[in-house]
C-alpha cells in the first residue's frame, strides 16, 4: 500500500553545504527533531558504495522519527535500501519505466518547471511534483528558467482535482517561506503541500531551529488557507459596517500618527508628503537601501510608487522587510505598460514581495494582468476601460493575492471575493499632476490605520505567524479612496476654488478637515 506522506517540510540533503565541523548525520537528526516531514537523499558526486551507505544510515534515522525516505535519481539505491520513494528529474529515468522497476506503492516524484511538465506528470501517474526553481539558488546550476513565486499558481491549478501533491523548491528559506506559500496559491485556491529546502537547513549551524521555523510557517499557513477558503464562502460585508470601520481607521491615523514610508516619484514627493500630513500621519520619503530594515520596524505602512524608478534595490528591500514585519505594502505601478523596463521591474518586485494593495488605472492594471482589453498611453489609459471592471478586479485580486484598486471616474476595489464600487470624486482631480500618486498615499495611510487597529485588537497573536499583513486591507483601500475623492468633492465646491491652481491647496485643506462623519455621510458606495 502506498504511504500517505506529509510534504510540509521536505528536506533535500546537501552534504557539501554543511558548516565546518558539522556532521552530516547530526545535521539530519537535528533537522528531523526540528520538524522535517520527508527526507530526500541527494548525492550528486558520491560513488555507488558511498551513496548506498549514506542512504542506509539516513533511513535508520528517518525510521526513528517515522519520516519517509526518498532517493534522488537512483532507482538502484532506492531498491537496495527499500526507500519509500524516488525523485526523478525531467531527464532521468522515465516514470513509466520506474513504475515497472519499483515495488508497488513506491512514491514517485518528478521535477516540473512548466505547465507541460505538470500535465505529463499527471498523465504518468506520479505521486507528487517538485516545482522549481521558485527563487534563485546557489545550491545548483539551474538549467531551466526561474519560475518566480507568481508563476507557480498556474502550475498548481493544473493539479486541481488530481490528488497529486506539490512542493516548491529553489531558494526557499525561513525569511521567504511565508511569502512563497502565500504568493503561490492559484486563482482556484490551490496551495502548495509543502516546501523543499536544501541550504537553509543543510547549511545551518542550527538545523533544528531552521527546520522548526520552516515547519511552523508551513503548518500555520496551511491552517490559514483552509480558513481563508472557508471564509470566502461565508464572506459578507454590509455597507454600514464598512463605513463605520473605515471611520475608525481615520481615528486611528489621527490618534497614532503612523509613519508612512513612501518610495515615490520625484514629481509628487512634496504633495504626497503634504497629503499624508493632512490626514494626520507622518511621511518619510526614504529611498536608500541601507535604511530599509530600520524603517520597516517603525513604519505604519509602505508605499512603493515607481513613477520614476531611481532605486530598485531600495524598493525590493523595503518590500521584503515590510512583509517580514507584516506591515501594509501598497504598490502603485505607475505607467507599468509604458516600457519593458517597467514591466520587468514590476514582475521582479511582485515576485519578491507580497503587495497588500495594488492600485492603478485601467491601462496600468491591464498591463499587469496581461490584458489586451485596455491600452495604456504612458501613465494614462486610452479608451473607455474594461467592459466588466467588477470581474476584472476580482480576478486580478485572486491572481495577485491582494487587494486591487482600479481607479477612474468610478473606483473598483476587490479582495478576490467582494467587489466594492465607489462613485465619489471630482473631474478636477484628473487635471492636477500627481493626484493618482496622492491616492496611493491616502490608501497607504488608511492601511496603516487598519494595521494599527489589528495590533490594538490583537496585540500578540498566534495567527500572526501565518498572516502576511496584519489588518483588513480591503477597508484600508476603501478608506484611502474615499478620503481623497470626498475631499476633492468638498474642495471643488468651495467659493475660493476658481481652477486647478486653487483646487490643489483646497484639496489639502479638505483632507486636513476630513472627519469620520463626512466619510460616512458622503460616501457613494455599493458592495457587489
Ligand atoms: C523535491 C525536489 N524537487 C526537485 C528536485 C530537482 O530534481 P532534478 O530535476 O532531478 O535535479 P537534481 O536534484 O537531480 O539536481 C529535487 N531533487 N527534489
Ligand atoms: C535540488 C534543486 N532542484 C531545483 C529545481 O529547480 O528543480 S532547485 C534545487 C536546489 C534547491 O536548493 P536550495 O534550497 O538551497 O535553494
Amino acid at each position: 500500500m502506498r504511504r500517505e506522506i506529509d510534504f510540509s517540510l521536505y528536506l533535500v540533503t546537501g552534504r557539501e553545504l554543511l558548516p565546518p565541523g558539522k556532521d552530516y548525520f547530526e545535521s539530519i537528526q537535528e533537522s528531523l527533531e526540528g520538524g522535517v516531514t520527508v527526507v530526500q537523499v541527494r548525492e550528486k558526486t558520491a560513488d555507488t558504495a558511498e551513496f548506498l551507505d549514506i542512504a542506509l544510515k539516513t533511513k535508520e534515522l528517518c525510521q526513528k522519527y517515522d519520516v519517509p525516505l526518498i532517493i534522488n535519481d537512483r532507482l538502484d539505491i532506492a531498491l537496495a535500501v527499500k526507500a519509500d520513494g524516488v525523485h526523478l528529474g525531467q531527464t532521468d529515468m522515465p516514470v513509466s519505466v520506474a513504475r515497472q522497476l519499483l515495488p508497488a506503492g513506491t512514491i514517485i516524484g518528478v521535477s516540473c518547471n512548466n505547465a507541460d511538465h505538470v500535465k505529463n506528470a499527471i498523465s504518468e501517474g506520479v505521486d507528487y511534483v517538485g516545482i522549481g526553481a521558485v527563487w534563485g539558488t546557489a545550491t545548483k546550476k539551474l538549467t531551466s528558467p526561474i519560475i518566480g513565486v507568481r508563476g507557480v499558481g498556474a502550475l498548481l491549478r493544473e493539479l486541481d482535482n488530481t490528488g497529486l501533491k506539490a512542493v516548491a523548491i529553489g531558494g526557499i528559506k525561513g525569511a521567504n517561506a511565508l511569502r512563497t506559500l502565500h504568493g503561490t496559491v492559484s486563482t482556484t485556491g490551490h496551495g502548495l503541500d509543502g516546501v523543499a529546502v536544501v541550504s537553509d537547513i543543510a547549511g545551518s549551524t542550527k538545523p533544528r531551529d531552521a527546520a522548526r521555523t520552516l515547519r511552523d510557517t508551513v503548518s500555520a499557513f496551511k491552517e490559514q488557507l483552509q480558513n481563508e477558503l472557508q471564509a470566502s464562502i461565508n464572506v459578507s460585508y454590509a455597507k454600514k459596517d464598512v463605513l463605520t470601520s473605515v471611520s475608525k481607521l481615520l481615528n486611528n491615523v489621527k490618534a497614532y500618527k503612523p509613519l508612512i514610508h513612501q518610495i515615490t516619484n520625484n514629481v509628487v514627493t512634496t504633495q504626497s508628503a503634504n497629503a499624508t500630513l493632512a490626514l494626520g500621519a507622518s511621511p518619510i520619503m526614504a529611498t536608500a537601501p541601507e535604511e530599509m530594515k530600520d524603517l520597516s520596524r517603525v513604519l505604519g505602512a509602505l508605499l512603493v510608487n515607481f513613477g520614476t524608478i531611481t532605486s530598485k534595490e531600495g524598493m525590493l528591500l523595503a518590500g521584503q522587510f515590510a512583509n517580514e514585519e507584516k506591515k501594509p505594502l501598497v504598490f502603485d505601478p505607475v505607467g507599468v505598460g509604458a516600457t519593458d523596463f517597467r514591466r520587468t521591474t514590476a514582475a521582479q518586485l511582485l515576485n519578491t514581495w507580497q503587495a497588500s494593495v495594488i492600485k492603478g488605472n485601467a491601462g496600468e492594471l491591464a498591463a499587469l494582468a496581461d490584458s489586451k482589453e485596455v491600452q495604456a498611453k504612458g501613465v494614462d489609459t486610452s479608451g473607455t476601460g474594461f467592459s466588466d471592471p467588477a470581474s476584472f478586479v476580482k480576478s486580478l485580486a485572486r491572481k495577485e493575492r491582494c487587494i486591487i484598486v482600479l481607479t477612474g471616474s468610478t473606483d473598483w476595489i476587490s479582495d478576490g471575493n467582494v467587489v466594492i464600487r465607489l462613485d465619489n470624486g471630482h473631474p478636477m482631480l484628473g487635471d492636477i499632476t500627481g493626484s493618482g500618486c496622492m491616492l496611493g498615499t491616502c490608501i497607504a495611510t488608511f492601511c496603516a490605520g487598519a494595521y494599527l487597529k489589528a495590533v490594538e485588537d490583537e496585540p500578540i497573536s498566534e495567527r500572526s505567524l501565518s498572516t502576511i499583513v496584519r489588518g483588513d486591507m480591503l477597508l484600508g483601500a476603501v478608506g484611502g479612496v474615499l478620503a481623497l475623492t470626498i475631499a476633492s468633492e468638498i474642495a471643488a465646491q468651495r467659493v475660493d476654488v476658481r481652477g486647478t491652481g486653487t483646487f490643489f491647496p483646497a484639496l489639502i485643506d479638505e483632507l486636513y478637515h476630513l472627519t469620520p462623519d463626512k466619510l460616512t455621510q458622503l460616501a457613494k458606495i455599493q458592495i457587489l
